[in-house]
C-alpha cells in the first residue's frame, strides 16, 4: 500500500452526490428512532414555549401598560409566565442538545464499527489500489465529520427550523400581512448564502486541498524519517512544508475575509432592512394603543427568526463538507466484500496442494504468472526461488487466496481451494510474511492474536519451536513485554522469529514463509531451518527464500523466471543442471558471502 493522505476517493470510484448519502445517516441512527422522536417532540414544545413569550408581552403592554390598568396580580402572573416559558424553553433545548449529542455519538460509534468491519472483509486486491492515509481518514475523520452532521442536522437545523416556522405561524396569527414582509427574509437569506458560496467556493476548495497536502507531507515524512534524516533532506522537507503551510494560512484568510466582509454584513444589513420595513409599515398605520403591543411582539419575533436563520445559513458550508464526508464513507461501504464459500463442513486435513495450469496477472492483460503446474504432497517442504519480480510472492498470494487465478486451478486435499470455507482455511494455514507486522500489545498477545485455544503454554511452545523463546525470556517482562508503538523495540530478525512463532501457534496444516529468514543471522537461521525440519511430514511448508540455505533441504525447489516455472527438483538435482538458473543463483550467493566474509576479515 502506498502511504499518503489526500482528498480523492480511496479507490478512484466517484462517490455519489453528497445529498444522497442521507440514507447512510438514517441507517446508522435507526436504533435511536424513539430517542429522535422524543427529542423532536421536546424541541417542538420548546419552540412553542418560545413563541408564547412575545404574545404574553403583547398582552402585558396592550392590556395593562397602555390603558394604565395596573392589576398587580395579573401583571405579576404574566411576567412570571414570560420568565417561566423563556426559562423552560432554554432548559428543554439544552436537554435536547445533550440527547442529540448522545444519539450522534452512538450513531457514529455504530457507523465506525461498521466501516472498520467492512474494511477488514475487503479483498486484498482492494488494498493494492487503496491509499493507507485515505483509508484511515475514512474510518476516523470522515466518520467524525458525520458526527458533526448529526449534531447540525439533528439539533441546529431541526431546532432553528422549528423556531422559525413557529414564529412565522404566531406572526401570521397576529397579523398575516406583516408576517409576509418578515417571510421575505427566508428567500433573501437563501440567495445571499448561495451567492456567498459561489464567491467563496474557490478559497474553500483551495484550503481543503492544502490541508490535505499538509497531511500528506506529514505522513510521507514520518514514514520515511530514517531516509529523510540520513540523506540530509530534512531542511528541504521543512521548507516545502513551511511553504504549503503559509499558503494554507493565506487561503484560510481569504476564506474568512469572504465570510467577514460579505456574508455577515449582508445578513446584518438584511436584518436592519427588515426592522426598518416593519417599523415603517407600522408608522403608516394609524397608531392606536393596541398596535404598540403588536409592534413589540413583531420585533421580538424578528429577532427570533433572524438568529436561527443566520445559524442555519452560517452552518451551510460545514454541513456540505460533512455531507461530502458521509458520501465518501458510503462509497467505501459500497465496495464489495469478499464473498467466501458457504460453511459446508469442508476442512483441510492433510494439506496437499496441487497447482494446475495457473496463469495470473494483477491486471489480467499483463500476466505475471504463466501456466504453473506443481504438485505439493502433504507434509512436504517446498522452496520457491527466483530473481526479484519473478512472481514468487504472487504465487504465494494465490495459494493464500488473496487473489483468484484467471486460468487453471488450485486444489487442496483434492478439493478446489476456493471451496474451503473461510474459517476452515484460515485455521489450517499459517503465514510468515515478508514484512512482519507487530501490534502494539504484549509478546504473548502478538503470538496468540486472540485465537481461541491458544493459552500461555501454546504460546511458549510456539516460541520454543520458532527459536524465539530465548530472546523473549531476556526482554524486561518476558512474554508480557509490550511491543510495537510505545513498547520495547525488537530487531527485524527478532520480528521474523515472532512472526514464525505466531504462525506455528496456530498449529497450521500448511505453513507459508515469504522471505522469513532474510534478516536473521546465520546461526539463528540454521536453528530455524532445524525447526522447519522437525515439521517435516506433519506440516506442508512452502517457503520463498532469497537466502538459499534456508530451502536447501526442501523436497522440491521451484525456480521461477519471469513468471514461468523454469526448473524444479531437489538441491542436488538442480545443482547438477549445467548452466541451470538455480545453480547460478547458488554460485552467485556463495561468491557474495565469500566477499562479505573477506571484507569482515
Ligand atoms: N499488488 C500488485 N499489483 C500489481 N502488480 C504487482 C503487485 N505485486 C506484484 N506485482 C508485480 O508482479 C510481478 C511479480 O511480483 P512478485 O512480488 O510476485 O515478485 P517476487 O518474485 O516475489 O519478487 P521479490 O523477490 O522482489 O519479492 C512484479 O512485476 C511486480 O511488479
Amino acid at each position: 500500500m502506498k502511504d499518503a493522505s489526500a482528498d480523492p476517493p480511496v479507490t478512484g470510484k466517484t462517490p455519489e452526490r453528497p445529498w444522497q448519502s442521507v440514507g447512510l445517516l438514517l441507517d446508522a441512527a435507526r436504533p435511536e428512532r424513539p430517542q429522535l422522536l422524543r427529542g423532536g417532540l421536546w424541541l417542538l414544545t420548546a419552540a412553542a414555549l418560545d413563541v408564547l413569550g412575545p404574545i404574553l408581552g403583547k398582552r402585558y403592554i396592550d392590556h395593562h401598560l397602555l390603558p394604565g390598568r395596573y392589576d398587580i396580580a395579573e401583571m405579576g402572573a404574566l411576567l412570571a409566565l414570560m420568565l417561566a416559558t423563556g426559562w423552560a424553553a432554554s432548559w428543554l433545548r439544552y436537554a435536547q442538545l445533550s440527547r442529540m449529542a448522545g444519539v450522534a455519538r452512538r450513531s457514529v460509534l455504530r457507523l465506525r464499527e461498521r466501516v472498520y468491519a467492512h474494511v477488514l472483509a475487503l479483498p486484498m486486491a482492494f488494498f493494492d489500489k487503496a491509499i493507507t492515509g485515505q483509508l484511515v481518514s475514512r474510518v476516523t475523520n470522515d466518520t467524525e465529520a458525520v458526527n458533526q452532521l448529526y449534531r447540525q442536522v439533528l439539533y441546529v437545523m431541526l431546532d432553528s427550523t422549528i423556531v422559525v416556522l413557529g414564529s412565522l405561524v404566531a406572526m401570521a396569527w397576529l397579523d398575516w400581512r406583516l408576517m409576509l414582509i418578515v417571510a421575505t427574509l427566508v428567500p433573501a437569506m437563501v440567495l445571499i448564502v448561495l451567492g456567498y458560496q459561489r464567491l467563496s467556493a474557490p478559497a474553500v476548495q483551495r484550503t481543503r486541498q492544502l490541508r490535505s497536502d499538509i497531511n500528506a507531507q506529514m505522513a510521507e515524512s514520518m514514514a520515511g524519517m530514517a531516509v529523510l534524516q540520513a540523506s540530509g533532506a530534512a531542511g528541504r522537507f521543512a521548507e516545502r512544508f513551511g511553504a504549503t503551510n503559509a499558503e494554507h494560512r493565506l487561503s484560510r484568510i481569504a476564506e474568512l475575509r469572504a465570510n467577514a466582509w460579505l456574508l455577515r454584513p449582508a445578513l446584518d444589513l438584511l436584518n436592519v432592512l427588515l426592522l426598518v420595513t416593519v417599523i415603517y409599515s407600522f408608522g403608516r398605520r394609524e397608531l392606536s394603543g393596541l398596535e404598540v403591543g403588536l409592534l413589540y411582539a413583531f420585533l421580538s419575533y424578528i429577532a427570533r427568526v433572524v438568529e436561527p436563520l443566520i445559524q442555519i445559513t452560517m452552518q451551510f458550508g460545514q454541513l456540505q463538507q460533512a455531507m461530502v464526508a458521509a458520501s465518501r464513507v458510503k462509497a467505501l461501504l459500497a465496495e464489495a466484500e469478499q464473498s467466501g464459500p458457504p460453511q459446508d463442513g469442508r476442512v483441510i486435513s492433510a494439506g496437499a496442494l496441487r497447482i494446475e495450469g495457473v496463469s495470473f496477472g494483477y491486471d489480467p492483460a499483463r500476466p505475471v504468472l504463466h501456466g504453473i503446474d506443481v504438485d505439493i504432497p502433504a507434509g512436504s517442504f517446498v522452496g520457491i526461488v527466483g530473481h526479484t519480480g519473478s512472481g514468487k510472492s504472487t504465487l504465494l498470494s494465490l495459494l493464500l487466496r488473496f487473489y483468484d487465478a484467471q486460468q487453471g486451478r488450485i486444489s487442496v486435499d483434492g478439493q478446489p481451494l476456493a471451496a474451503v470455507p473461510d474459517a476452515a482455511f484460515r485455521d489450517a494455514v499459517g503465514l510468515v510474511p515478508q514484512e512482519p507486522y507487530l501490534m502494539a500489545a504484549s509478546v504473548r498477545d502478538n503470538i496468540a492474536m486472540g485465537r481461541p485455544g491458544i493459552g500461555a503454554a501454546e504460546v511458549e511452545a510456539a516460541a520454543q519451536a520458532a527459536r524465539a523463546h530465548d530472546f523473549i525470556a531476556a526482554l524486561p517482562q518476558g512474554y508480557d513485554t509490550l511491543l510495537g508503538e510505545g513498547g520495547a523495540r525488537v530487531s527485524t530478525g527478532q520480528k521474523q522469529l515472532l512472526a514464525m512463532a505466531r504462525a506455528l501457534a496456530g498449529t497450521p496444516r500448511i505453513l507459508f514463509l515469504d522471505e522469513a529468514t532474510s534478516n536473521i543471522d546465520s546461526a539463528t537461521e540454521r536453528r530455524v531451518s532445524d525447526a522447519l525440519a522437525t515439521l517435516h511430514g506433519r506440516v506442508t511448508v512452502v517457503a520463498i527464500a532469497h537466502r538459499l540455505s534456508t530451502i536447501r533441504a526442501a523436497d522440491q525447489i521451484l525456480v521461477l523466471n519471469h513468471g514461468r516455472l523454469q526448473e524444479r527438483g531437489t538441491h542436488e538435482v538442480l545443482m547438477g543442471l549445467d548452466g541451470g538458473l538455480y545453480r547460478r543463483l547458488v554460485e552467485l550467493q556463495t561468491l557474495a558471502e565469500a566477499d562479505a566474509a573477506d571484507e569482515a576479515a
